[in-house]
Formats: C-alpha cells, sequence, structure tokens
C-alpha cells in the first residue's frame, strides 16, 4: 500500500496572503496620515543576521511601510546599542522594531530587549509583553506577540489544520519560539495542549511519537527522526543548521526534522520555505497593530 503524501503547509504562500492583507491596512494607515515605521538594529556583520534583517526590509517596503535600517560594529559597546535604542524608542516615525538575534557575546541581550519601548517591541519578546501573555488566557490581546510562534499558528490555521485538543510537542527553549509558543497555543481560542522537550529531556522519542503537531526549533540537525513521528502527525520546523559541504565548499541549511520522517507525516512545512517566511509576515504585522494602537490611542 503507498503512504499518502503529506500536505504540505507552504509559508510563501500564506505569508503572501498575509502581506496582501497588510498592504490594504498599511494603505488605510496612510490614508489617515501615518506612515507606519519599522526599524531593525544589527550589531555585527554575521551574514545570516544580515540576510534576515535585508528579507524585513525588503518585503516592509513591498507593502508600502517605511523602512528604518541601523547597524553597528560588531564590537560596539553595551552602551552604544543601548544609545540606539533608545534613539529609536524616542523616533515618532518608528512604531515598531526588532534587535537582530544573536547578539555578539559580549553584549548583555536580557538588558537590551528590556530597554525596548513594549509598544515598539515588533518581536514581542519584552517581559512586559510576555508577562501580559502569561496573564491573560482569553480575551483579546492587545499587545505585540512572538512573531514565529504566531507564524507557526497561523501557518497551522490558514491551512485548516484545527488545532483545538491537539497535542504539540515542541523541540526547543530559546527564547524566540521554545519559551513563548506554549503560551500562545494554549490561549482559549486554540486550545491545544503543549509539552516543551529540549536537549536535557530524557524520553524526547517517547513524548515525539504522541504528539499531533510536532515544531522543531533546537536548531540542533536532524533531532527528529521518522522513527519519532505518529503517522499522520503535523511537522514544523524552525530550525537552522548551517553546514559546508567539505567536498563543494557549498554552504547547506539543515531543519530539526529528518527530511525522511515526510513519509510518515500528514502535514509538513517545508524548510525554507515554511515558517521562516511567516516570521516577517508576522513581524510586520505586529508593526502594523502597533501604528493601529498609536492612530486610535490619539483619537
Ligand atoms: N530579533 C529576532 N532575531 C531572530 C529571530 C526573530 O524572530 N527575532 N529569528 C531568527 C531569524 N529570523 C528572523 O529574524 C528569520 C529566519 C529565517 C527567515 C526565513 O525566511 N528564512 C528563509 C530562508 C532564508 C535563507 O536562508 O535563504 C525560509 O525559511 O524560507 C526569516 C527570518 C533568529 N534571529
Amino acid at each position: 500500500m503507498t503512504q499518502p503524501t503529506a500536505q504540505i503547509l507552504d509559508g510563501k504562500a500564506t505569508a503572501a496572503a498575509i502581506k496582501a492583507e497588510l498592504t490594504e491596512r498599511v494603505a488605510a494607515l496612510k490614508a489617515r496620515g501615518v506612515i507606519p515605521g519599522i526599524a531593525t538594529v544589527l550589531v555585527g556583520a554575521d551574514p545570516a543576521s544580515q540576510l534576515y534583517v535585508s528579507m524585513k526590509h525588503k518585503q516592509s517596503v513591498e507593502i508600502g511601510m517605511n523602512s528604518i535600517q541601523r547597524e553597528l560594529p560588531a564590537d560596539a559597546t553595551q552602551a552604544e546599542v543601548e544609545a540606539l535604542i533608545d534613539e529609536l524608542n524616542a523616533d515618532p516615525g518608528c512604531h515598531g522594531y526588532i534587535v537582530q538575534l544573536p547578539l555578539p557575546k559580549h553584549i548583555d541581550t536580557d538588558a537590551i530587549l528590556e530597554r525596548i519601548d513594549p509598544a515598539k517591541d515588533a518581536d514581542g519578546l519584552h517581559p512586559t509583553n510576555l508577562g501580559r501573555l502569561v496573564l491573560n488566557v482569553n480575551g483579546p490581546i492587545d499587545t505585540p506577540l512572538p512573531c514565529t510562534p504566531r507564524g507557526v499558528i497561523e501557518l497551522l490555521l490558514r491551512n485548516g489544520y484545527d488545532l483545538k485538543g491537539k497535542h504539540v510537542v515542541v523541540v526547543g527553549r530559546g527564547v524566540t519560539i521554545g519559551r513563548s509558543i506554549g503560551l500562545l497555543l494554549t490561549r482559549r481560542e486554540i486550545n491545544a495542549t503543549v509539552t516543551l522537550t529540549h536537549t536535557g529531556t530524557t524520553n524526547m522519542s517517547e513524548l515525539l511519537r504522541q504528539a499531533d503537531v510536532i515544531v522543531g526549533a533546537a536548531g540542533v540537525k536532524h533531532i527528529v527522526k521518522a522513527s519519532d513521528v505518529k503517522p499522520g502527525a503535523a511537522l514544523l520546523d524552525v530550525g537552522v543548521t548551517r553546514e559546508t559541504d567539505p567536498a563543494t565548499g557549498k554552504g547547506k541549511v539543515h531543519g530539526d526534522i529528518d527530511p525522511a520522517a515526510a513519509k510518515v507525516a500528514g502535514w509538513i512545512s517545508p524548510n525554507p520555505g515554511g515558517v521562516g517566511p511567516m516570521t516577517v509576515a508576522l513581524l510586520m504585522t505586529n508593526v502594523v497593530e502597533a501604528a493601529e494602537r498609536q492612530l486610535a490611542a490619539q483619537h
């Protein structure tokens, strides 16, 4: 008997649909005299971070936003990064911004994230915004939400996957995904059940085999094997491990989920082309929402 092919959770197409909606919201803001402004702070010259930042700006401009790109050298001091944060907090043309992570090791990342004005926190990673998410389990939520977790959920929902009552096993405890995704998935309007696993989890395979949905976000190449996957499960791969092929010298990106697992899955997000484009779309959503909130507060 042939195995049915997994349904593809196409992040590029889904992000394109979100961007079309945002283009209309940006036009509506402009008609009321507000040009939503997005800023990025890049410290150093990590090629992957440079790529992500340039994608954010290109796409923001495409939907009609103002884009402010700020860069500091890799040896910038804590005080210099903090001064730039203060500048963006005070800039009325910047409605939301992100500090591209990871920061160089000598910079205190938590102190930088805490210095961002929570109303302009386009990543939804400020302690005030994460704290509001902890306190608010239902009803409207009026704060920026973490982009990649929101992207994972939108990718599933917009492709017809109902998360209600589903068991989601998350692999990875990083700040941008693992630590916060459960706060969104367990809200009453989503109603999923979440298990958070990480590289210190001793029975990971056993837990993964119980999952209806697996989110791989540990940044460990192929940590999720085909034998860990329940037939029909939805697999969302957020992991990025970059390797250079010694034979060709060419770079290759590996996800957290072994490609062989696709044979067992019911739903699968490609990597690249899955959650990555959704992260950028939801980042822009956060900034457009920040501009809309600011305008509403003025009237
Ligand atoms: N402040 C933040 N820093 C980082 C975040 C974040 O959400 N906030 N996440 C990642 C990087 N990231 C966004 O910044 C990001 C990663 C990947 C993609 C993406 O679209 N990737 C493409 C492939 C691109 C390529 O390698 O050619 C894809 O998946 O199709 C977008 C954003 C770490 N830092």
